[in-house]
């Protein structure tokens, strides 16, 4: 039985006066679900405690990196023996060099890596590299991808801005964004098209490994290869950003799952174990350009920080171990085969999707395969199927345009708990929609 979210009311109405719109990062203002958000009290294994008393399955799991689970017990012990030796150095240690070397043997495509301290800082760095790179300065992503804030990204976004209604958000200066394409994602033709009329000023094409930030959409077969081979016909470089799909859909990421080879790959959210950070990484010849090798700046008060990278190391040495991928992938199936069957016996049209531990449910008749068909989706519809879910004890993304993820730690009886709260849930929402 739900306990209410008082405390919870309070805390957020005090919050409000204190920080902008009450949370450090927009997306979990529960805004575009009707809600509030809840705050958390603690956090174990596949669960999140808030400050009510309630308990709940987590799906979003701190938006991807805590794919052991909360808590984890290798990591914490890993952490509480790191912390007596000083929290931060501002000096190179040997960590540094353990993580890049999980990095690159996980990575084919990867020589060298950079480590920085958010998914933000790792794209925004990537693309000033390619920029020095080739020279050019024109970049293209894809409508309804997120690769963090940076100006030059924070176009046709996906995430938190497309959920609040700002993919393309003002404060950008317009001489930034008129040097940023977007195309429609699934769509060669297109991208054919772009690269005719412009591919020789084009520095770089970045595209989300698995797409999360419009809801998980996977990629058509032979679109990865195809924008491989684009890439290289015109010179430019092709840019994974694996910032969420990294650690989450293989040991590696999309481009190990899909046989890609990027230029250059993001990395963030898993390999920092749940503390901030993140990395980008490619060609030595690339990367050798990066100050103090050579000339593109790029620096970190924090970059490499011990505790970041005793946290990802530990976290790493966990998922290399035989089977994980294969468990978390068949609780995905699981789950998200529940979901769906709950959806279509309660009459509700959900389309679902999975890559890996990734998963989504798109209310509506059509095929999502791009950012148009995801925006078909009824938004408020999903809405109150997150707030009934949310009473039921189960913790979802708090929009359609999110991803789910699984961890390692979440049981046989959770992932049955949380197909019976869907099955309620959705009855609900079809109740909902019959009385519209
Ligand atoms: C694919 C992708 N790239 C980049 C980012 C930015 O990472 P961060 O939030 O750590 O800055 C995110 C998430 O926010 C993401 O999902
Ligand atoms: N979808 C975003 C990243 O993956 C959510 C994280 C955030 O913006 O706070």
């Amino acid at each position: 039985m739900h306990k209410g979210y008082q405390r919870s009311e309070a805390l957020f109405a005090e919050a409000k006066q204190l920080i902008p719109g009450g949370v450090n990062s927009p997306v979990r203002a529960f805004k575009a679900v009707g809600a509030n958000p809840v705050f958390i009290d603690r956090a174990e294994g596949p669960y999140l405690y808030d400050v009510d008393g309630n308990r709940y399955i987590d799906y979003v799991l701190s938006w991807g990196p805590m794919i052991a689970g909360h808590a984890n017990e290798e990591v914490s012990a890993a952490l509480k023996e790191a912390i007596d030796r000083g929290t931060s150095y501002g000096a190179p240690t040997e960590l540094e060099t353990r993580l890049a070397q999980l990095l690159l043997d996980a990575f084919p495509a990867m020589d060298m890596v950079r480590m920085v301290n958010s998914g933000t800082e790792a794209t925004m760095s990537a693309l000033r590299l390619a920029r020095g790179y080739t020279g050019r300065n024109k970049i293209v992503k894809f409508e309804g991808c997120y690769h963090g804030h940076a100006d030059s990204l924070l176009i046709k976004a996906g995430s938190g801005a497309l959920t609040l209604g700002v993919p393309t958000s003002p404060g950008v200066p317009s001489n930034i964004a008129n040097n940023t394409i977007t195309a429609p994602y699934n769509d060669l033709e297109t991208m054919k098209k772009i690269f005719e009329e412009a591919g020789d000023d084009i520095a770089a094409l970045i595209i989300e490994g698995v797409p999360g930030n419009m809801g998980c959409i996977p990629p058509k077969e032979g679109y990865l290869q195809g924008l491989r081979d684009l890439t290289r016909q015109y010179g430019a470089l092709l840019i994974m950003d694996e910032v969420m799909s990294g650690f989450r859909v293989a040991y590696g990421g999309a481009q190990v799952l899909y046989d890609i080879e990027p230029d250059i790959t993001c990395l963030g959210k898993i390999i920092g174990g749940g503390l901030p950070v993140g990395a980008y990484g490619g060609k030595k010849e690339i990367m050798e350009m990066i100050a103090p090798a050579g000339p593109i700046y790029q620096a970190g008060t924090l970059s490499g920080n011990p505790l970041a990278m005793t946290a990802g190391i530990a976290m790493l040495e966990i998922l290399k171990r035989p089977g994980t991928y294969e468990t978390l992938a068949e609780k995905t199936r699981y789950v998200a085969e529940g979901i769906a069957a709950a959806a279509k016996d309660a009459g509700v049209p959900l389309y679902s999707t999975r890559v890996g531990s990734m998963f989504s449910g798109f209310i509506t008749t059509e095929t999502v395969e791009d950012f148009a068909s995801a925006c078909t989706s009824d938004t408020e519809a999903f809405g109150a199927y997150f707030r009934a879910m949310l009473e039921e004890g189960v913790y979802l993304a708090c929009s359609q345009f999110e991803a789910g993820f699984m961890s390692l730690a979440h049981s046989q009886e959770d992932l049955d708990f949380t197909i019976a709260a869907a099955q309620k849930a959705f009855r609900k929402v079809a109740e909902r929609n019959g009385g519209k």
